[in-house]
């Protein structure tokens, strides 16, 4: 179409300056171009109107031809989407014939490697274009929360506690790049990333399985050059940097939910949390099986053994039972095991209500190659054979009637079948209830651990309280290979759980680097209120002296004096000053000195427990360990129970040691009665 001759015919020619005409003409090209545009675009015609009679009428005034400037206005406007298209173009040529590029799903965890990579860049984050995120950090993360003593209240004028109330809104939020085209440096290379979102239509990912649109993102990573090693080497370093502060953490995953399960491989999984790695030494348990399984499982997981299981036809699994009462360890010992190894820890609960048997089997094939799985109290999990039960009952059953139809005359033996029947009928409703609610079946379970697509190279940990309701099938050897027992505590063994609770904190999860920034704020620290005090004391004294007009140097002598006294005072656990305070968090071995986070109020400025003690030297901590340890009867309380107690006088050991006694006398008499209500806790 010609632009310019239509807008010749249809705009007004401003000859005569003549308004009525104008109006007019204004209707008749709306009537014009509506056809083209559509009603919708009325209101801009109109505006556009207006403005072209008020430009239009100078214009002409000023002798220029307001339609060649239309269409000057007209062909710059074409020109630019051209440009556009052109571009395009030209950069999907240049994308396929100059361009290396790699693609990942928001789905998988590279994604989320390169979002926390490009999150910590400045040359990303300083972009104009970015996408915020709320950012949750985690009980686990260290965090140094320097304005939490600026958020310390008053409570009855007695002291300072710590308030939490505005940490939400202090959480800083993370930037990523936006939806669209970045570009940034590393390593000297050039990269560009697309980041953008595709809707798709999945058939099966609605609530109830029916079809539904879903969001997905993609990142493109490109760079020039035809081989894709850039970009694999920029991956590899967003994977370590991700992973940099995961060197003492155990990753702890368990099933998604059930949408993001359909899609299989590592989308079954989700992180739920990044704990700290539990050190072996923290669980207590007898020396002898803690080496055990610690052996057995080095020796399975060293790389030589794939291959002598598979010279052998034996399959690669390894397979573990933990059994005994509650709280003495099963789980702990579980964490500390996968954290020595340095693996993920994967749970399942089988008593998940949307956990189905192809769920689980896909589960269990989806693992890493070398992992530990946690099926936690798996007797509460209902494992049993319904079917063989019911038919073993019934085959019993129809036995007895038929032994019994041979003595009895016809009346009792039809009593008696009806007997048996209503009996049956009961067993089976009281028994089928709860089974038809759990999804999984004694058999799925034993095909999903080690049926023929079953995954190799796990570690699968079992943890039950009554190991004996186990069905033998499941704790066969080659299922479970090595059984351990946990037990109530000995008194050894609460000796050491009572050494752990007071023992200096030597706050292991602290990175070197860290280590040595804190060392250096310390110092600085140190020397800062060194400086201040001195400016403080020089102060003081010259402003007594000049009330009392004395000599300076005398007062000087008389206040070294004073502040040798007072040093004595403090050795003597009276007084803590701040310069004791700042020696204390340097000398992280000094006994029963919970180590402050920098920022963090320490234990002096903030309110105490009631009763709180002056720390004990690791002599008396022993002695008074061994003397707890004599009083607690072996065997009688879980470690889980011993725990309890001191974690309620956490910083007063020998006030633990004086109540102990009423705490054993009432527990042991709280247990008899089988209350649940404790008299001393
Ligand atoms: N042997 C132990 N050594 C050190 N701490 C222990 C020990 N047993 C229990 N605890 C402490 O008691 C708490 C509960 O322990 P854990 O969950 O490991 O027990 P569990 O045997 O798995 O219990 P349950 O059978 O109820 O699951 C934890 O805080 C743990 O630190």
């Amino acid at each position: 179409m010609d632009f310019h001759h239509l807008l010749r015919s249809t705009l007004p020619t401003f000859v005569g300056n003549d308004s009525n005409e104008s109006n007019d003409t204004t209707n008749n090209i709306l009537e014009t171009l509506t056809p083209f545009l559509g009603t919708q675009f009325n209101p801009l015609l109109r505006l556009f109107m207006v403005f072209y009679n008020i430009a239009g009428g100078r214009l002409s005034f000023l002798g220029a031809d307001p339609t060649l400037i239309l269409t000057a206005v007209g062909l710059l406007w074409a020109a630019n989407k051209l440009w556009d298209q052109l571009s395009y173009q030209i950069f999907k040529i240049v994308q396929r014939y100059l361009l290396a590029s790699i693609q990942i799903d928001s789905d998988d965890e590279m994604y989320r490697h390169i979002m926390k990579f490009l999150a910590a860049r400045r040359d990303m984050t300083n972009s104009r274009s970015l996408t915020a995120e709320t950012w949750f950090a985690t009980a686990w993360e260290e965090n140094d929360e320097p304005d939490l003593l600026k958020t310390t209240i008053s409570a009855d004028g007695e002291g300072l506690y710590l308030n939490f109330s505005a940490q939400e809104a202090k959480a800083p939020p993370r930037f990523t790049p936006a939806i669209g085209m970045h570009s940034f440096w590393f390593e000297g290379r050039y990269f560009i990333l697309h980041r953008k979102k595709e809707t798709l239509f999945d058939q099966n990912a609605g609530p109830w399985g029916g079809s539904q649109y879903k969001d997905k993102e993609l990142l493109v990573l490109s760079c020039y050059g035809r081989s894709p090693d850039p970009i694999k080497k920029l991956l590899q370093h967003a994977k370590l940097m991700y992973y940099s502060d995961h060197d003492a953490k155990t990753c702890v995953r368990r099933p998604a939910n059930q949408s993001m399960r359909r899609y299989g491989g590592r989308n079954s999984w989700q992180t739920v949390a990044n704990r700290p790695v539990r050190p072996m030494k923290t669980v207590v348990l007898d020396e002898r099986q803690k080496i055990q399984v610690l052996s057995d499982m080095n020796e399975y997981l060293h790389p030589a053994t794939p291959r002598w299981y598979a010279n052998r036809g034996i399959p690669l699994r390894r397979g573990f039972l933990f059994h005994g009462p509650p709280g003495t360890g099963k789980t702990s010992l579980s964490f500390a095991l996968a954290g020595i190894f340095g693996l993920d820890i994967y749970v399942i609960s089988l008593l998940d209500p949307s956990l189905t048997e192809e769920d689980l089997s896909s589960l269990f094939s989806s693992l890493p190659r070398r992992c530990v799985v946690l099926l936690e109290d798996i007797d509460t999990a209902g494992l049993a054979r319904p079917s063989d039960d019911d038919s073993d009952d019934d085959v019993k059953d129809d036995k007895d009637s038929s032994d019994k139809e041979k003595d009895s005359d016809d009346k009792e033996k039809k009593t008696e079948i009806n007997i048996a029947e209503l009996a049956r009928e009961l067993r089976r409703a009281s028994s089928s209830e709860p089974s038809e609610k759990k999804g999984i079946s004694l058999s799925g379970l034993l095909n999903a651990i080690d049926g023929v697509a079953s995954h190799e190279g796990r570690v699968l940990i079992m943890t039950t309280n009554k190991p004996e309701s186990l069905d033998e099938a499941l704790i066969r050897p080659g299922r479970v290979d090595l059984q351990v027992a946990f037990s109530n505590a000995t008194p050894e063994q609460a000796r050491e759980l009572f050494v752990r609770m007071y023992e200096a904190d030597r706050n292991p999860i602290k990175s070197k680097k860290k280590k040595q920034q804190s060392q250096r704020h310390s110092l600085l620290a140190i020397l800062l209120t060194a400086i201040y005090s001195r400016l403080l004391s020089l102060y003081a004294i010259r402003k007594k002296a000049a009330e009392k007009k004395i000599n300076p140097k005398q007062e000087l002598s008389n206040h070294a004096i004073d502040k040798v006294k007072t040093t004595e005072k403090e050795q003597d656990g009276n007084l803590t000053d701040i310069s004791t305070a700042t020696t204390a968090v340097e000398d992280s071995s000094s006994p029963v000195s919970p180590t402050t986070p920098k920022g963090v109020p320490d234990n002096n400025s903030v309110v105490s427990p009631p009763q709180s003690e002056k720390p004990v030297e690791p002599t008396e901590l022993a002695a008074i360990a061994a003397e707890f340890a004599s009083k607690i009867p072996g065997g009688q309380f879980s470690p889980a129970e011993i725990q309890g107690f001191l974690l309620k006088r956490k910083r007063a050991p020998r006030r633990a040691l004086e109540e102990v006694d009423a705490w054993v006398a009432a527990t042991i008499e709280q247990k008899k009665s089988k209350t649940k209500v404790v008299q001393v806790q």
